[in-house]
């Protein structure tokens, strides 16, 4: 039998009331030094009692991909320990657990991919269950961040997109940082990702459909999609591999990242991209356990389709996210190329 929705089950285990689609009902309750408020499903908004002296607005999302599983137990245990009053927050945080019904069946997505649906490109997908689920997750984080109280002192806005990779990679957790027209990179943030055990940043160097990049563009965000980690089912992940992440939120809920100078990420910028090009004539030539951040020499051919060709332009370039299944018109594979210090 389903247990009877409460507040106490929803912060407890948040994960399991979601996938059992326990939670339904708009609700404020409570909690220790703050108030817990569910917006719907997946979404669970934190606020501290004394919001005036608030150090941030951070939105932290996960799931957005249903079969990256362990990003959701960590935010899971966030949200137990502070509603048991185990973990101070004096942040003003929104949890968003991107794509339930795709996280209930451990799949990636059930019609589209949710991360190529931001910044409005849900529009051009009428149907499809993820456009819906953008649209969404856009309005949660959009009143989050507009709906932000006034506070004693300017109060930065963060959202860090938590991510696994579908292969192995040379950099066992690596960031991306959404397009920014202003070019200007924030180093206490690199800084902080450094000492949660990111080693690798990569540049992006145009707009896209990502979560990260419309809370980037729309609001002035420090966002990030983290990859911290490979896809495994619930139930397989070694949360050991994710402490550093955890402890660096659990510190960051608490107090500012502090800013002293730790190594930086290594860097590198996205110079070409391998786009499928139709359904029956698109090859990749990458065999299926090249690591993410492996380099390939000049003039060699990644992916082929009908007369497209993706050669290696650069001395070496290193591929990350190669997949040839995903939709024709889509990312097949990003090539980067490191920028040295
Ligand atoms: O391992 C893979 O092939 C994909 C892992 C993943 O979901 N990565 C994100 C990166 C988003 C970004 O470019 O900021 C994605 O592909 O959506
Ligand atoms: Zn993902």
């Amino acid at each position: 039998m389903i247990a009877p929705f409460t507040p106490d089950l929803l912060t407890r285990d948040f994960l399991t009331a979601l996938l059992q689609q326990q939670a339904h009902q708009a609700q404020r309750w409570a909690g220790h030094g703050g108030h817990w408020q569910w917006l719907g499903e997946g979404a669970l908004q934190w606020e501290p009692a004394d919001l005036a002296h608030r150090h941030a607005d951070l939105v932290l999302s996960c799931g957005i991909h249903g079969d990256e599983t362990a990003p959701v137990e960590v935010c899971n245990h966030l949200i137990r320990d502070l509603a048991a009053g185990h973990l101070s927050c004096r942040a003003r945080v929104l949890f968003l657990f991107g794509n339930p019904e795709a996280l209930r069946q451990h799949r990636r997505y059930l019609d589209d991919d949710l991360n190529r649906m931001f910044d409005g490109r849900h529009q051009q997908h009428p149907g499809s269950r993820e456009a819906t689920r953008a649209a969404q997750l856009e309005r949660w984080l959009s009143a989050f961040f507009m709906a932000a109280p006034a506070a004693a002192h300017a109060v930065p806005r963060l959202h860090y997109d938590l991510h696994t990779a579908i292969r192995g990679s040379r950099f066992g957790r690596f960031a991306l940082y959404p397009y920014r027209a202003d070019l200007q990179w924030n180093e206490q943030q690199m800084a902080w990702l450094q000492r949660c055990g990111v080693d690798a940043v990569l540049l992006n160097e145009k707009p896209a459909g990502t979560f990260s990049y419309f809370s980037s563009s729309r609001f002035g965000a420090d966002a990030f999609t983290l990859e911290l980690g490979k896809v495994r089912r619930f139930g397989e992940n070694d949360l050991s591999r994710f402490s550093g992440m955890d402890q660096g939120l659990r510190t960051l809920l608490a107090a500012p990242a502090d800013s002293t100078t730790t190594p930086l990420p290594r860097r590198f910028r996205v110079a070409g991209e391998i786009v499928r090009q139709s359904e029956a004539g698109f090859q990749l030539h990458i065999p299926d356990d090249v690591e993410n951040f492996t380099a390939f020499p000049r003039g060699t051919v990644l992916a082929t389709d009908g007369d497209y060709r993706y050669v290696v332009g650069h001395d070496e370039e290193c591929i990350v996210f190669p997949n040839p299944k995903v939709k024709p018109g889509l990312r097949a594979g990003l090539l980067v190329v490191e920028i040295k210090p």
